[in-house]
């Protein structure tokens, strides 16, 4: 799924309407209905929640009009807020606000002795600013959105959190709604995927509202949404004559004393993903460990008991991965050197491979290209150095991924896979369960696997990320967030596989 910019999102608006012979106000309609849906699915009006609407000038406020009439028509107890701006109402507005019942309470809010009482209870619509925000909040609006934030009850943004930019960085004295839910039409907005805005935006879901398919795939954008169709359609079924080999060798090198739990789940998730041969190459220590918990790995170790300190025969693996608790000894900073020399074979580099990188820029500059690199955002940060802000991670992400040409993993509540020609795809799976010791390792393995069956670089980061999270999330449904193991993500990998299989690209589900 693409990201469009405010901007295109504009155009693809008013694009959809003149290809469909519609006017904006029907196409506004076609919104709110779809926002009606979402909303009476989670907030049925039998509760008798008060719904509290504030409406700004614009087509956001249009939404929020629209929205209470249809709100009201479903025997919900509506009250309408609007913001009294020295700037001129949209025409959208206008048509919205002469619609709208009489029945329903409305006021005027000019100043801060205008805000109404806001019941703990009550459902509060945040329709004051979507996508047109073009400056930060000033004034006696900041003076609303404080309030709003400040009182008790559930708020629902619609579109987008007032005073949020969708696609630029606000400073950090912005003042912006804390919606607990977002209800975004037709896209993703790139300020969703982005952590330091998860206090703003909430839980976001986005509805269709029929723009134009044209538009979208024509519009250029760098930046994509990991939707299951996207995984769906790159996993390739296993072919009926495939034997072992077809799937590929793969090598893992790592582990070192007291560590070797990273390799056996590093191990295991790569032989569930797929891979036709496992190889593992650790220290001496991890011998039994490995051939007890990892039968179907070979193993062979490193002469030194603790820690791996040479490079092993790396001729005939069809990808290698490096890094799970591998360690930092010297011997090993020797080992990654001659690896990122003399590999033919494509690299997956994580956790301890990447910091020894880090260490030293000359290592750095002997990345292969292609390689794929797995960090989370303190190696990012190891790596690439200390970002301002979510977009400046963003620009050294991409400057990043351009002057070595390869592919990074930043691992995150929506991992970020940028790319050598400056692209990036944010996943769509995955929960706070997984910020826990090991989930790391399973990522390595798996996108290790795909590597080695021969799925391109993109397309392994793609479809791992994305596997990696539904396995995490089916774990989840099972037994919640904070038992979560990586281990159980290991088990749960199968199932992942099956869902993403049995995607129906007619039906758009599973
Ligand atoms: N188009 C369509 O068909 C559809 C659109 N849809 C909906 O429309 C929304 C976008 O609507 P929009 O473009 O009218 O922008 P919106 O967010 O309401 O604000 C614009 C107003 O705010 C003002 N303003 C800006 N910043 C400000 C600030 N800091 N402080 C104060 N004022 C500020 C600006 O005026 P200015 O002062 O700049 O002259 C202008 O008056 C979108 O998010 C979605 O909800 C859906 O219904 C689907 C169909
Ligand atoms: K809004």
């Amino acid at each position: 799924m693409k990201i469009l910019t405010a901007a295109q999102t504009r155009l693809a608006d008013a694009y959809t309407a003149e290809q469909e012979n519609i006017t904006s106000l029907e196409l506004m309609e076609r919104a709110v209905k779809a926002f009606l849906a979402w909303f009476e699915d989670k907030f049925t009006s039998k509760t008798g929640r008060p719904v509290l609407i504030f409406c700004g000038p614009g087509n956001n406020g249009g939404d929020g009009l629209a929205i209470a009439r249809l709100l009201h028509q479903h025997n919900y107890n509506v009250q309408v807020f609007i913001l009294s701006t020295n700037g001129s109402y949209a025409p959208d507005f206008k048509a919205n606000l002469n619609r709208l019942p009489e029945e329903i309470v409305r006021k005027h809010l000019q100043q801060a002795s205008d805000f109404p009482e806001i019941p703990a209870n009550a459902l509060v619509l945040d329709t004051l600013f979507g996508t047109g925000l073009n400056r930060p909040l000033s004034g006696f609006i900041t003076d609303l959105v404080q309030y709003i934030n400040q009182s008790l009850a559930t708020v629902i943004a619609v579109d987008m959190p007032t005073g949020l930019f969708a696609d630029a960085p606000n400073a950090p004295e912005d003042i912006i709604i804390e919606a607990d839910f977002t209800l975004s039409f037709e896209l993703p907005k790139l300020a969703f995927l982005l952590p330091s805005k998860a206090l703003y935006v909430g839980e976001w879901t986005v509805v269709p509202i029929g723009l134009s398919v044209k538009f979208i795939s024509q519009a250029p954008s760098s930046y994509f949404y990991i939707s299951p169709d996207v995984a769906a359609a790159i996993l390739k079924p296993r072919p009926k004559y495939g034997h072992k080999g077809s799937f590929g060798h793969a090598l893992l090198i790592s582990g070192s004393y007291g560590k070797m739990g990273a390799t056996v789940l590093s191990s295991r998730a790569c032989l569930r993903s797929g891979v036709g041969l496992l190889t593992v190459y650790c220290p001496s220590a991890g011998y039994f460990i490995l051939q007890t918990a990892v039968p179907e790995a070979m193993t062979v170790t490193d002469p030194k008991e603790q820690y791996t300190s040479q490079l092993p025969d790396i001729s005939t693996y069809n990808a290698i991965g490096i890094g799970p608790g591998l360690g930092k000894a010297s011997a090993t900073h020797q080992l990654v050197k001659q690896l990122l020399e003399t590999t033919k074979a494509p690299l997956v580099i994580d956790a301890d491979a990447l910091n020894i990188i880090s260490e030293d820029e000359n290592l750095k500059k002997s990345i292969p290209p292609d390689s794929i690199l797995t960090p989370h955002p303190k190696e990012f940060e190891r790596l690439a150095g200390i970002a301002q802000n979510d977009y400046h991670r963003l620009e050294l992400l991409k400057e990043f991924c351009q002057e070595h040409s390869c592919y990074v993993v930043l691992k995150g509540a929506h991992t970020c896979i940028g790319t050598p020609v400056g692209t990036f795809y944010f996943n769509s799976t995955g929960n706070p369960g997984m910020a826990t010791g090991g989930t790391g390792d399973v990522l390595t393995g798996i996108i290790t696997a795909l590597v080695a069956q021969h799925y391109s670089p993109l397309e392994s980061c793609i479809v791992g990320v994305y596997l990696h999270g539904l396995a995490g999330d089916l774990v989840k449904a099972e037994i919640g967030e904070q038992a979560l193991l990586a281990s159980d993500m290991v088990s749960y990998l199968g199932k992942a596989f099956l869902e993403v299989q049995s995607y129906d690209h007619k039906k758009k589900k599973f």
